[in-house]
């Protein structure tokens, strides 16, 4: 028989609730949410008091690029993840030079509003980490609150949707919690012009294929997974005239962005246009996939608490590239708005993938009879934080750039073999 061996783990960190003293020393915090409920904790961070809209993610891991990620704009963060801030946050400089995009993170700063979390980790580790989770959101004057019931709060926000809130700090803990019509609403202002680029600018300038970026809030991710595909990388504001200069490209990527994708029709017009008149290949991820339904003729939505979390499975219903039919990827997500799904879908146009878990549709292509290469994801393949099941999309986007550049036949599109079944639109919205 083993004898039962007490093996001792040095405790790196430790979160401050399981401090007692510790915790009581920080002074205390409110989340109010507009449905009523109010929620008393501890605050670190910013001793600023701020609204937003109240949304959970399920991320085990990442916070530091979930909280650069200019998607959550607006946004108090809820993570369901108890213990937050264990390793720190590392320096976001990177060395400048074409081939990099500047920072080590998703952007240059927090974006989110705020941050709940239940027990924030007062000492960290890691070999990047140069200072705390608290220490970060008070140079960046984001407030905290930690010592609350996140459960609590997810299964709220479950049940009655993502909810506008106010986290009090300081003073305004002992005042009542603010009237309904006082809560400041992110979703009726375009989030996407605060984050976008104001000037074009280009990375990478010597790569082989030519790609222009429209900017909703782009992560950084998605133009180191560009660049290093050897792109050379125009990115523009989200609403620049494209196609006054779109000969001098060999495609077009959308990226994410902050909002109600309806804030940027001015985008999806022109988009349509292009659509109409250029057969280069064109990727959009998240809002970018939105806009591209918006003007492919697909209606929008906005989704009772939305998708948020480095664990969604979405199953491929067409084939195309590095993608196989019938397969299902694990993605990284961040998004409150979805493409309806309707049948017929609009001519020339397809399902790409579907949500395994609440049938939301998660992609749409051009269909391989239409002429256009047109791919729109509704998660994230670049990751950061979360799995790569689908990075290799960037991959075929750029391989399809560059297979037009060189005239040569198109390198996806053709269905490939699959023995998994592939369950039909109908079906799917029966
Ligand atoms: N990550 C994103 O691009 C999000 C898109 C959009 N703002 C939404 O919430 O649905």
């Amino acid at each position: 028989m083993f004898a039962r061996q007490f093996v001792r783990v040095p405790q790196l960190s430790r979160g401050l609730a399981s401090q007692a003293g510790p915790l009581k020393k920080l002074p205390p915090a409110v989340l109010h949410l507009k449905s009523g409920q109010s929620f008393t904790g501890r605050s670190f961070g910013a001793p600023t008091s701020i609204f937003g809209e109240t949304v959970f993610s399920t991320s085990i891991t990442s916070y530091t690029e979930s909280m650069t990620d200019p998607s959550y704009r607006g946004q108090i963060l809820v993570f369901t993840s108890p213990l937050i801030g264990n390793y720190g946050v590392p320096s976001n400089k990177t060395p400048i030079d074409s081939q990099d995009v500047g920072v080590l993170l998703e952007s240059s700063g927090i974006q989110c509003s705020a941050i709940v979390v239940g027990d924030v980790a007062e000492k960290f580790s890691h070999h990047s980490a140069v200072e705390s989770l608290a220490s970060w959101c008070n140079r960046h004057n984001i407030p905290g609150i930690t010592g609350v019931d996140t459960r609590a709060i997810t299964r709220l926000l479950r049940d009655q949707g993502t909810t506008l809130g106010r986290l009090a700090v300081g003073d305004d803990v002992t005042a009542p919690a603010p009237d309904a019509h006082e809560y400041w609403d992110p979703s009726i202002e375009n989030l996407v012009d605060q984050v976008s680029t104001k000037e074009p600018y280009t990375l990478n300038p010597t790569g082989n294929v030519k790609i222009a970026v429209l900017d909703f809030g782009a992560k950084a991710n998605i133009l180191r997974a560009l660049i290093r595909r050897n792109a050379a990388v125009t990115v523009l504001p989200w609403n620049y005239d494209f196609n006054s200069i779109r000969d001098q490209f060999d495609g077009l990527f959308l990226t994410n962005g902050p909002g109600d994708p309806m804030q940027c029709m001015d985008a999806a017009l022109k988009l349509r246009t292009t659509l109409e008149e250029w057969d280069r290949p064109i990727f959009g991820i998240c809002m970018g996939h939105q806009i591209i339904g918006i003007a492919a003729g697909l209606d929008a939505y906005r989704m009772t608490f939305g998708n948020r979390g480095h664990n969604q499975p979405v199953l491929a219903l067409a084939s195309s590239g590095s993608i196989t039919a019938g397969r299902v990827y694990v993605t990284s997500q961040n998004h409150q708005y979805a493409l309806k799904l309707q049948d017929p879908f609009p001519q020339g146009w397809e399902p790409f993938f579907i949500n395994c878990n609440d049938s939301s549709v998660e992609g749409i292509k051009s269909t391989p009879g239409s002429g256009k290469k047109v791919w729109g994801v509704q998660f994230h393949p670049e990751s950061a934080g979360g799995p790569l099941d689908t990075i290799e999309m960037f991959t075929d986007f750029i391989a399809e750039c560059l297979a037009h550049k060189m005239q040569l036949p198109p390198v996806s599109g053709q269905a490939m073999s699959t023995d998994q079944a592939v369950p039909s639109l109908e079906g799917l919205l029966a």
